[in-house]
Order: structure tokens, then sequence, then C-alpha cells
């Protein structure tokens, strides 16, 4: 049954993880397999369907290429998910297998459960859920909350009822995994990538196959082919919401899901005359104001192309990707994202003034 189906492989993972990074290569080892793309990205601009697009690959076009930026996809699986799947299943050349790139803050598991939709459910099926983990954030334990203190936050406060919400979602992301890639293995050492594994595996709620990686490089083999049917196995993967949600309906009691514990923004910069400078101030940006993820596009004046900046907490990567089109507008655009409490102005003011050097 499920040799008729297409194969979908969605790839999940915490902001900044490496998500696209892998998927890029996915795309330069494909070996003539027509590889259709769904990417969904939290914040208004578009940077991982760019970058995707800009790498050029023949098996995935730009008409390959479809992105979701209208909020996370986990919270619009009916009005833009759904329609778009259908749309691309509707094409007279069927694409041999899909890959789902959610963005870092979605909660996969209510992706999953809508490949169970009448429409969905007999063209396509989960291949595999694919979690990709940053196992220099987890050794640095950016998930590891103090829960002395959040114990302490619930007895001040009633309405606190879960646990942070980059712990929360990491450990989501993990439980609903079929593969876990423990990706930037080059930045730590064998002793703390074995501590990443134990600590990976104690918070998954089940036991998924684990691999490491380096700038995601993993062979296609690996990734596509998992043949899990993984919507069919759903209530395994419960998310810490809809275990909440389970226990406030029984208690006769609603449960709310949305992002409102994150926030991002987008900052125009214009050009940037001394990118090194730029970066090292950036870097100061984000320490001092706890900034998430920073990315997108910089405008260099005298350079043909457009530089791409991309910040996952204080580490930054930049290089320069494309030239600049005929007839676009030259500009530095970065998204910006944070807790809900992050602060806009500031920020935007800080970005602003080190842009200008
Ligand atoms: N050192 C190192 N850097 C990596 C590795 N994989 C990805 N990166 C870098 O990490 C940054 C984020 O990578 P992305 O692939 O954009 O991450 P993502 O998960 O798609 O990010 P979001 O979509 O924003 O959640 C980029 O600067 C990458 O170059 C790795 O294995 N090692």
């Amino acid at each position: 049954m499920q040799g008729q189906k297409i194969p979908a492989t969605v790839i999940t993972g915490f902001l900044g993880a490496g998500k696209t990074t892998m998927i890029r290569h996915l795309l330069s080892k494909a070996d003539g397999r027509r590889i259709a793309l769904i990417v969904n990205e939290f914040g208004d601009l578009g940077v991982d369907g760019d970058v995707l697009k800009g790498c050029g690959a023949e098996n995935c076009t730009e008409d390959d290429i479809v992105e979701l930026t209208n909020g996370c996809i986990c919270c619009t699986v009916a009005d833009d998910f759904i329609p778009t799947m259908e749309k691309l299943l509707d094409r007279d050349e069927k694409p041999d297998h899909i890959v789902i790139e959610t963005s870092g803050l979605a909660l996969p598991q209510p992706l999953v459960a809508a490949f169970n939709w009448p429409g969905i459910k007999p063209r396509v099926t989960v291949d595999g859920v694919i979690t990709v983990v940053d196992s220099a954030a987890v050794a640095d334990g950016r998930f590891a909350e103090d829960h002395e203190r959040l114990d302490a936050q619930r007895r001040d406060d009633d309405a606190l009822d879960h646990e942070s919400p980059l712990e929360e979602l990491f450990e989501d992301q993990l439980t609903a995994a079929d593969l876990i890639v423990l990706n930037k293995a080059d930045l730590i050492d064998d002793t703390r990538l074995e501590a990443v594994r134990s600590d990976v595996a104690v918070r998954s709620k089940r036991s998924p196959a684990m691999v490491t990686a380096k700038g995601g490089e993993v062979p296609p083999a690996v990734l596509l082919g998992l043949g899990m049917e993984s919507e069919a196995d759903i209530a395994n993967r419960k998310s810490h919401h809809e275990r909440a949600h389970d226990a406030a309906h029984e208690a006769g009691e609603d449960h709310h899901h949305d992002h409102d514990e994150f926030d991002s923004f987008v900052v125009e910069a214009g050009a940037i005359a001394d990118p090194d400078r730029f970066i090292e101030q950036l870097k100061s940006i984000i320490s001092d104001h706890d900034v998430l993820r920073l990315k997108g596009f910089a405008d260099v004046p005298g350079k043909p192309m457009r530089l791409v900046i991309q910040a996952v907490g204080t580490r930054i990567d930049s290089y320069f990707d494309r030239p600049w089109s005929v007839g676009e507008v030259r500009g530095s655009r970065l998204v910006v994202i944070g807790l809900h409490d992050i602060d806009k102005s500031t920020i935007e003011t800080a970005i602003r003034q080190a842009a200008g050097g």
C-alpha cells in the first residue's frame, strides 16, 4: 500500500539546528530523484526558502519549493498546509519525494496528524520525522532549564503551568522523531557529544535511531526511505501541549496552544559598509538581549553579491551567496527571533546604529 503513496519526510528541530543546511546537502546528493520542498518559517522574512532556491539543485527547481511563511505550520495546518499539499499532489509531474522543513518553533505532531486527513491519506505517507539537534547548544545547556528556579516561579505564579518554552518545545520535537540527527558535531569533542546523546535519549519519550553529523552531511540513503508511516503512530508521540490538552479535557477545561512565548520582527538596516565590524557588534547585541536567532541578507556597498548573515545565539556565520539580481532593490533585512518579552525597539536601534558604522 505504502508503495503507491508518495513518501514525505518531515524535518524539524529547534531554531538554527541546521535543518536548511541538511536539506541543501540532501538536494546536492539526490541523484536525479525529483524532490518537492515545503519550507515553513517563523517570522516574515523567507530566508530559508531563499537560501534553498539559491542552491541551484537541478532536481529541485524554484517551482518545486513552496514557502509557508504565514506562521508556524502546526497552527496553520488546515488553512495552509493541506491546500498546499493538495496542489502539489495534483501536479501533472508528481514529485518522487516531498520534504517538509518546519519552522524551528513548530510542534511536528499536528503536522504529522494532518497526513490522516481524508484528502491526503490515500496519496501520501510520512516516510519519517527527522529531528535535527544543535549538539553544541545542548552541550552548552541551552535547553536545560534551571528547574529549581522554575519551581520557585510556579509557587509565586499559579498561572505558570508549563516548563520553559525552549525546553518543552525541544522535547516535543525529539519525541516526534523517527531519526535524530545530532548535528554540529564539529563544534564539540567526543566526550561532550556522548553526553548530548544520553541527554537527548532521556528527553525523547521514544527510542528513535540517532546519527551524528557535521554541516548537516547525512547520506540521502540514511534520511530518505525510512518507511515509518509515522501518521499511523501519532498517539505515541504526544507533545506536552497535547498531554496538557488531554488532561484539561478530562478536567472539563480548555487548553489553548499558540506561540506567544516567542516573538520575531524584521529590521531594515540599510547598507553595511564594514561587515566584520557589524558582525562583532551583532554578537554583543545578541548576548545583551538574549536573541535566539537572527538571519537575513545584507547589502555591502561595492560588492556585487549579497551577504547572508546567520546567527544562532552568538555564533555567527556570513557568506556571499549570489549576485543581486537586476531590478532587485539592494538592502539589508534581518529577522530577529527571541522570547516574547524581547526588547524590539532597543535591538532595532542598536542594529541600525551598528550597520551605519
Ligand atoms: N559549525 C557548524 N555550523 C553549522 C552546522 N550545521 C549548520 N550550521 C550553521 O548553523 C546556522 C543555522 O543553520 P540552518 O541550516 O539555517 O539552521 P535551521 O535549522 O534551518 O534554522 P531555522 O530554520 O532558522 O530554524 C548556519 O549558520 C549554518 O551554517 C554544523 O554542523 N556545524
